[in-house]
């Protein structure tokens, strides 16, 4: 074996079990009793977990942290967000990228989505850090001429063609129109087009807000789901953010379509968007999975924070305390992210590859052990996973991490955060 994960208790199959695990050429070998390897990582007294998959995060937005907070949607992105991306230089989200990746490896998180721009900086980033991700340009063409907007269109499709398989494979693309809201009818159609032409996954946000609700019946006369069905956005591969203003009939045709969607609880309560109806989506059968969203509008990518709001915004939505239990939650922060992105990983089983995290149970907020998998939903956080490995590489090990400077990050992430707000006054 190249690598073994030894002696923890390993989620597999639904629950947790004392076992090794043993990887080789990046795949899970063996789960069971391993022996030799080159390389041992101590997993003693912890639990080993499939590595979250953050489904939807704008990763380089780890530069605007508490840039602009408490406000809602429509103002936070007008008022303060846009005006400060507009002075984003490439290194900018290079950094911002890299120390996204910083985070997400100290977290257990194995593979994210990503919808942004000088994406080709955010994919050097991941392709430096080891992580695996599935990345798309943002394609707004609100404002622009119809010139402008074939070059939004063009830079999307230019970056699947470019990117696609980087990173030794652990990179794919998407297209990404960036709301029904931000481009025209013909862009929407185009990208949906353009993504079954490529063969890659069509994402975008959907019904995030009521505001957004009300602004296309009174545009198009329809609800953004049927104005997107209306366009053939859905004759694909395709999964949305957010989806907090779906109906029952919404989501049923969703569910039919095929179409999947990404749950971001923070970034909704905290812009006041509402509560998503996640346990009607695992109910009509849609592929859930759970993303932080920006870390300007969370503002952490703690996906084990996510997970346990997963759970309890559910509850609290349905009065109901059974609604989304513990491993629901669990599964939708893995194997479900991981089906939205594409990839075979977010569950521990041979064959699978080998993106794993390893929390340490050795704290007071993780004894005693009655459950490890409520332990991993309601009671353990980012900062206590250990060893983060993805593609049977070790990123992370005893919370040093491997492939990133982290220290160097942090330190240039504050600098030019400190340059960009200057910069944006300067002008305003
Ligand atoms: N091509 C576009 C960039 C689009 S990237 C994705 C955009 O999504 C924005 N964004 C971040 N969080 C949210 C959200 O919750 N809802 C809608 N948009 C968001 C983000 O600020 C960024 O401008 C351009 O050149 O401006
Ligand atoms: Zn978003």
């Amino acid at each position: 074996m190249e690598l073994l994960i030894e002696d923890g208790h390993v989620y597999t199959d639904g629950e947790a079990v004392e076992a090794d695990v043993g990887v080789r050429d990046g795949r899970i070998a063996e789960v069971g009793d391993v022996r030799d390897a080159d390389r041992v990582l101590d997993a003693s007294g912890c639990l080993v977990l499939p590595g979250m998959v953050n489904a939807h995060t704008h990763a380089s937005m780890s530069l605007l942290r508490g840039y602009a907070d408490d406000l809602p949607l429509d103002r936070w992105l007008e008022e303060h967000i846009w005006p400060i991306e507009a002075h984003l230089e490439p290194q900018d989200i290079r950094v911002g990228a890299e120390l996204a990746a910083v985070e997400m490896i100290r977290t257990g998180t194995t593979a994210f989505a990503d919808m942004y721009f000088g994406m080709d900086e955010v994919a050097d980033a991941v392709d430096v850090s080891g992580l695996r991700a599935s990345l798309g340009y943002g394609i707004i063409t609100v404002g622009k001429d119809d010139d402008e907007a074939r070059e939004e269109l063009n830079e999307g499709v230019g970056f699947v063609r470019e990117y696609d398989g980087a990173g030794d494979g652990r990179i794919s693309t998407m297209l990404c129109p960036h709301a029904p809201y931000t481009c025209d009818e013909q862009t929407l159609r185009e990208a949906a087009r353009a993504a079954r032409d490529e063969g890659v996954t069509l994402h975008t946000h959907l019904s995030e807000t009521d505001g957004e609700v009300r602004d296309s019946v009174d545009s198009h006369a329809e609800r953004p789901p049927a104005y997107l069905e209306s366009l053939d956005f859905f004759d694909g591969d395709v999964y949305v953010a957010h989806g907090v203003h779906l109906d029952g009939d919404e989501i049923e045709m969703l569910a039919n379509r095929g179409v999947g969607v990404a749950h971001c609880p923070s970034a909704n309560m905290k812009l006041a968007s509402g509560t998503a109806p996640v346990a009607e989506m695992l109910d009509a059968g849609m592929t859930v999975g759970i993303g932080t969203d920006g870390p300007a509008s969370n503002n952490t990518l703690d996906m084990f924070k996510e997970t346990r709001h997963t759970a309890l915004v559910a509850k609290s939505r349905e009065g109901d305390a059974s609604v989304v239990p513990a491993r629901e939650a669990l599964d939708a922060a893995t194997r479900g992210g991981a089906e939205l992105l594409g990839t075979q990983s977010g569950v521990i089983a041979e064959g699978r590859p080998a993106d794993i995290a390893v929390v340490d149970l050795d704290a007071p907020h993780l004894t005693p052990r009655h459950s490890l998998v409520s332990h991993a939903v309601y009671a353990a956080n980012g900062g206590d996973v250990v060893h983060t490995v993805v593609d049977g590489e070790v990123l992370m090990e005893d919370g040093h991490v491997e492939t990133v400077d982290a220290g160097r990050v942090t330190a240039e992430a504050e600098e030019r955060a400190r340059r960009l707000a200057e910069r944006t006054e300067a002008e305003a």
